[in-house]
């Protein structure tokens, strides 16, 4: 079995030795320009067109869970993956713990009022505030898939209401479960702080807007871990500034790196990160990708394969 792999800054030497060792039998090789060699399975990230394209592959895996790079460069390039060519994502492979780690620290810092605390403190402020209480906390969830249901459960296990949102409705043991446009409206009322966990796709570029955070509870609070696109920026400031929104913590953007002439940078009340809230974690997807060809080969149904007509 022949494997290629392109990534841009993982470390290649460590990624094929690694799976080599998992799926004895496979020649792994870094894939180089020029290479046109038989390959039955591509492992890929920001893959250069002419990698794929013209290949009799059997699968493509994406090296992270979001496949909107992988996919607008398809829609501009359709030959460079028959839909015949079925394309893997990673689920969760890790990210599911950080993603926790990230919403659970972000939202506590919230309920505990530290930043209202850090703003007294910029001051010499000595000044002990009233307590929030976790019924006016409820968490809601925009995205319930694999990162989501794991984000909901970590909250729900601090004692918060947690509701989520998503295309299907969900059974999640003691998660509200809101679907469909037709829901979006109920979901967001009774919402203090908003997660997305959404996909890039059509249907969600910019669905955080100005008529979506007015929905919103008052002084509530967004956490954006999902993509930058999903957020209209300029909207997004109108809603701190005229304090329908407390707070907002973002680690993605529409721009990547954020322009250094965002308004973002300097808002006393927005933090951010640089995409870093779940990074691959390479031993897990190593072992889950070994885990799934291994699987193709032996004709298993196995889970990961994006729905390219739904975009994730
Ligand atoms: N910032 C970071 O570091 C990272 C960000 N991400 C982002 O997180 C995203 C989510 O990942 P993951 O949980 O694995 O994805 P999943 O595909 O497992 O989950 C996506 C969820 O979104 C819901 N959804 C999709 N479209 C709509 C819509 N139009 N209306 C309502 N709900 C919708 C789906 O609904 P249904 O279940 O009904 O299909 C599903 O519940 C990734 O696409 C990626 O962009 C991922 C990793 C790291
Ligand atoms: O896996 C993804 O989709 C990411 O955004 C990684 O940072």
């Amino acid at each position: 079995m022949e494997i290629i792999f392109y990534h841009p800054t993982f470390d290649t030497p460590y990624w094929i030795a690694q799976l080599s060792k998992q799926l004895p039998g496979a020649n792994v090789r870094e894939w180089k320009k020029g290479d046109n060699q038989h390959a039955d399975y591509a492992l890929v990230w920001h893959p250069p067109v002419e990698m794929l394209q013209g290949r009799d592959l059997k699968a493509v895996f994406a090296l992270g869970a979001g496949v909107d790079s992988i996919l607008s460069k398809l829609k501009a390039n359709p030959e460079m993956l028959p839909e015949s060519i079925p394309l893997f994502r990673l689920e969760d492979t890790g990210m599911g713990l950080q993603m926790q780690e990230y919403a659970v620290s972000q939202v506590l810092h919230w309920f505990r009022r530290f930043d209202d605390y850090q703003a007294q403190q910029q001051k010499s402020e000595w000044q002990p505030l009233a307590d929030y209480h976790r019924e006016d906390f409820t968490i809601g969830i925009m995205g319930a898939g694999v990162l989501g249901g794991k984000v909901a459960e970590s909250l729900l296990a601090w004692g918060f209401p947690v509701r989520c949102w998503s295309r299907s409705r969900k059974t999640l043991p003691g998660v509200q479960s809101f679907a469909g446009t037709e829901e979006l409206g109920d979901f967001l009322r009774e919402t203090r702080v908003l997660i997305n966990l959404l996909p890039n796709t059509a249907e969600t570029v910019g669905i955080i807007n100005l008529n979506l955070l007015n929905q919103l509870q008052d002084n509530s609070y967004l956490l954006n871990l999902a993509r930058g696109v999903h957020v209209v920026e300029e909207e997004l400031l109108q809603a701190l500034n005229n304090n329908k929104l407390k707070g907002a913590m973002l680690d993605v953007f529409s721009r990547e790196p954020l322009p250094q002439e965002s308004p973002l940078w300097q808002h006393p009340r927005v933090v951010m990160t640089p995409h870093i809230a779940a990074v691959t974690r390479p031993q897990e997807a190593i072992a889950y990708i070994a885990r799934t060809i291994t699987g193709l080969e032996r004709g298993d149904h196995v889970s990961g394969q994006v729905d390219r007509q739904r975009g994730y």
